[in-house]
């Protein structure tokens, strides 16, 4: 299986271009104004438009009501939402249904008991993405460069696809994916120069470092030891 690589947060037709030229599946656009990513949406209609059909573009939101959601969809016409913020199951399935787009949920992970919570949201997305829970004085609950213990995810089944995120970086994603074994990856603050300004060499290195590792020990289809 093919891993998946996701860029997030990308501001510019520069980063877009440079996410493509590396061979990345899929974009993030950050539609939450406390961060340094965010893009109106205005500015996130034409980063869309000169990704599709190169690169999946998924809409990132912190729990955004519908009239936001409506908006976003409108203008991004995303292939996946993100929804990053405290979002129940319920509402995970109720954007679900509401917008008939698959739905990638973030879990905040710290310790093993936070994956408890995983049977319930695997029910009703169609992917989870596990990031690094953010310290409680976070201005933002993603995008902080903080990697988790990746251990925690070993002999994890969820049931369905998921992202490991958090604090990855061309450095360090071939021993994220060695530990885990993850069939998808996705990066922010290791490939960017200073928050919200991604940078393009970084891209590359990132998406040759995680594609070489995969190539070396392929992900889901790995049998356990
Ligand atoms: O990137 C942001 O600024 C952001 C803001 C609010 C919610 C989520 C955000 N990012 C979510 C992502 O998908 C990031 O790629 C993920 O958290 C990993 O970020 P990083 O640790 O910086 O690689």
């Amino acid at each position: 299986m093919t891993l998946v690589i996701k860029i997030c947060g990308l501001k510019t037709s520069e980063a877009v271009e440079a996410a493509a030229a590396a061979g990345a599946d899929m974009v993030g656009l950050v539609v939450f104004p406390p961060s340094p990513r965010h893009v109106d949406l205005a500015h996130g209609r034409s980063l869309a438009a000169l990704a599709t059909g190169r690169l999946q573009v998924v809409a990132l939101t912190v729990d955004a009501d519908d009239a936001l959601l409506d908006d976003i969809v409108a203008a991004l016409d995303p292939d996946w939402l993100q929804l990053h913020g405290k979002e129940t199951p319920e509402r995970v399935a109720a954007v679900k249904a509401r917008f008939g787009r698959p739905v990638m949920k973030a879990l905040g992970i710290a310790a093993a008991a936070d994956l408890a919570r995983v049977p319930a949201y695997a029910a009703v997305a169609d992917r989870i993405l596990f990031d690094a829970r953010p310290p409680k004085d976070a201005t933002r609950p993603g995008g902080l460069g903080r990697a988790f213990d990746w251990d925690l995810l070993d002999d994890l089944d969820p049931g369905l696809g998921y992202m490991l995120s958090g604090g990855l970086d061309p450095a360090n994603v071939a021993e994220a994916l060695r530990i885990t074994r993850a069939p998808a990856v996705d990066v922010s603050s290791g490939v960017e120069r200073a928050p919200g300004d991604k940078d393009p060499q970084k891209i590359a290195e990132f998406v040759r470092a995680a594609r070489a590792a995969a190539a070396a020990a392929p992900a889901v289809a790995r049998p356990r030891a």
